[in-house]
């Protein structure tokens, strides 16, 4: 029944106009997946290759496409086995990952569709749907995202008493509207970043008041706890000539960040810090894991890229104790299952995450409430953004 009769790939726009993959994956019953590839401006240094779209298009088209039609699209793994021995390579640098992400999400799609499922479901089984992720909305931001901007890429507000998920959503949206009028009030004019973050140029410093202050409003409102925290994409900070971490004028030594760190999360009782350190540096993530990892989560996305090797690496070292999962980091939705996994057996927590380049795909919210994900990180405002944000509203309404 859900055996693939074809697979068509096209160039679509991202949200930041960039031409990406689409494809379509239709199935012998007449099943139906759409998927399409996003795309980072803070890579990793060890993710998987994305090809220029029409490259990976023609790749794909001549080297997978065969190999996937006949082919269950409801055997995720055959799916994705068949991707990877099209592409032949271990980082997707022969078809791309981006026509490989996009097929094994298509994939996915058509397989929920000929069964009347729910994606959320098809991945993940009969009793997920009743716990949600936090999301973490991007609320201020700089670095790759946006220039002239703070150096920390990302502060995030996490609405983690929110007794729904819907009421998250709407509380990370009314922290990106209090941010605005904290801006405001202090003169500074802002434009948005990439994820639809305000990007004042103003400094780091500045930036901890303000979101602090709009957090502080808006849980005030609400009734629940808001906390924050930061992707600090600290991989793009970090000189690796200079060996420290470079903050405009300022430079800090691994021990100067780790110290200056461990102090931002006591003084902000700061819930999440992704990437505080360079994607290459185990040791440091471990020293600062231990000294904050009790009372906040220290995540890897530079540092692991969803990679079930790196994680393991991460594991033994004591690095971090939670990863990003971001399926195009590593190509297929079989690859980023087993980091899930890998995490889960391991006490390492999991979120979900976008990539800054998007489109309107919501796989990524029936992949957290499939793998029952903690946290979700997909921005707060913005048609690509809402598109997941509302499609968690709409699970959790059994809407979908
Ligand atoms: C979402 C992120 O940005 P990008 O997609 O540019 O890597 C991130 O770094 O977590
Ligand atoms: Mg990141």
């Amino acid at each position: 029944m859900t055996r693939i009769t074809s697979v068509s790939l096209r160039r679509v726009l991202d949200s930041r106009g960039n031409p990406t993959v689409e494809a379509d994956v239709l199935t012998e019953s007449g099943g139906f997946g759409r998927g399409a590839a996003p795309s980072g401006a803070s890579t990793g240094e060890y993710e998987a290759i994305e090809l220029p779209a029409s490259e990976s298009i023609a790749k794909a088209r001549e080297h997978a496409v065969p190999r996937l039609e006949g082919v269950y699209a409801g055997d995720q793994r055959a799916v994705d086995n068949a991707l990877r021995a099209a592409d032949g390579t271990d980082d997707f640098s022969a078809i791309g990952a981006n026509s490989a992400v996009a097929i094994s999400m298509a994939a996915a799609k058509a397989a929920a569709d000929v069964l009347g499922a729910p994606l959320y479901q098809h991945l993940g089984g009969a009793f997920r749907g009743e716990n949600f992720p936090v999301p973490l909305g991007n609320v201020v931001g700089g670095g790759e995202h946006a220039k002239e901007a703070t150096h920390i890429q990302e502060f995030l507000a996490a609405p983690v008493g929110a007794p729904s998920v819907s009421e998250a959503v709407f509380a990370n949206a009314a922290v990106h509207a209090a941010v605005a009028d904290v801006l405001d009030e202090r003169g500074v004019p802002a434009a948005k970043g990439d994820e639809g973050a305000w990007a004042p140029p103003i400094s780091d410093a500045e930036a901890f008041e303000v979101v602090d202050e709009a957090v502080d409003r808006v849980e005030d409102e609400v009734g629940f706890e808001i906390r924050f925290g930061l992707d600090m994409a600290a991989a793009e900070l970090y000189d690796d000539d200079r060996e420290a971490y470079v903050y405009g004028d300022e430079t800090k030594s691994a021990d100067e960040q780790i110290e200056y760190v461990a102090g931002l999360v006591d003084e902000y009782d700061l819930a999440y810090v992704e990437d505080p350190l360079d994607e290459n540096d185990y040791e440091a993530f471990a020293e600062l894991t231990d000294r904050v990892g009790d009372r906040t989560l220290i995540c890897g996305d530079d540092l692991f890229v969803t990679n079930v090797e790196r994680l393991q690496d991460g594991i033994d070292a004591g690095a971090a104790n939670s990863i990003l999962i971001k399926p195009n980091q590593i190509g297929t939705l079989s690859d980023a299952f087993d980091a899930v996994e890998l995490a889960a057996r391991n006490g390492y927590e999991t979120v979900i995450s976008h990539r800054s380049g998007e489109t309107e795909d919501a796989t990524i919210a029936h992949l957290a409430v499939a793998t029952d994900a903690g946290y979700i990180k997909t921005g707060t405002v913005g048609g690509e953004r809402t598109a997941k944000l509302n499609e968690l509203v709409r699970i959790a309404d059994d809407a979908v």
